[in-house]
């Protein structure tokens, strides 16, 4: 399947995922941020939909960013900088909606989520991650209202594409269009990927190289 991006933008965004890549910046708190540079693309979603693995197959480097079985493995705001020439950061968020956390500690990721959403004039797009197993979440859509009050544009990442039927994944994908109609503020198109099998990510490096091409101008 190809995600409408051509030739020419798959290789630009092979070429900017192929650049050296490191972590930069960790921020427990809003009060702690790193100056703001550049162009930064965020991922959020719930705990343990891949967000960090979504990174680390961007960048093809497998242990850049943390991952785990177990949900709540990302605790901070996570910063990676690209190669120097395209000045751009990618943020790797903690997730949402893990339920077994203590409740003052979900309170305060959830805080720090929304928070930085809604304040940071770097962030030229935010990645909202759903599982292709699960769909759309009111947990979610609470995610979606804080970025349809921000200035950000953002769209839906459907993660774990290998884990459903092809079928499954068609029903899913037009279902989340449908519920994306009620957020004017998202890309009505919806990427699918699997960080595992490598599906889709050339065509979402490619969505990254058109956004700082954009920035660049
Ligand atoms: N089958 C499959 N499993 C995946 C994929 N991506 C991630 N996983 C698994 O899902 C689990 C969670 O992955 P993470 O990348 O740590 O998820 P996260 O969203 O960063 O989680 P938190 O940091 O806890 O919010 C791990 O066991 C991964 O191996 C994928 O594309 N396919
Ligand atoms: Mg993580």
């Amino acid at each position: 399947m190809t995600t409408g991006a051509d030739a020419d933008l798959i290789e630009r965004g092979r070429k900017l995922f192929a650049g050296d890549w490191q972590f930069i910046w960790a921020s427990p708190s809003i009060e702690t941020l790193p100056p703001m540079a550049g162009v930064e693309v965020a991922f959020a979603g719930r705990s343990n939909v891949g967000k960090s693995s979504l990174i680390n197959a961007l960048t093809g480097r497998g242990t850049l960013a943390r991952t785990s079985r177990t949900p709540g493995r990302t605790q901070e705001l996570i910063f990676f900088e690209g190669p120097k020439d395209a000045d751009v950061r990618l943020v790797d968020m903690p997730g949402y909606g893990f339920a077994s956390a203590p409740k003052a500690r979900i309170a305060s990721w959830t805080s720090l989520i929304h928070k930085f959403l809604l304040g940071r004039a770097s962030l030229a797009r935010v990645y909202v991650l759903i599982d292709s197993r699960h769909g759309i979440k009111d947990i979610d859509q609470a995610i979606l209202t804080t970025l349809d009050r921000s200035a950000v544009s953002y769209q839906i990442v459907l993660t774990k594409a290998d884990e459903v039927k092809a079928t499954e994944m068609a029903e899913r994908t037009e279902a989340t269009r449908t519920l994306l109609a009620k957020h004017p503020a998202a890309f009505p198109d919806v990427l699918v990927t699997s960080s595992r099998t490598g599906y889709g990510v050339p065509e979402l490096r490619a969505a990254m190289a058109r956004l700082i091409g954009e920035h660049q101008r």
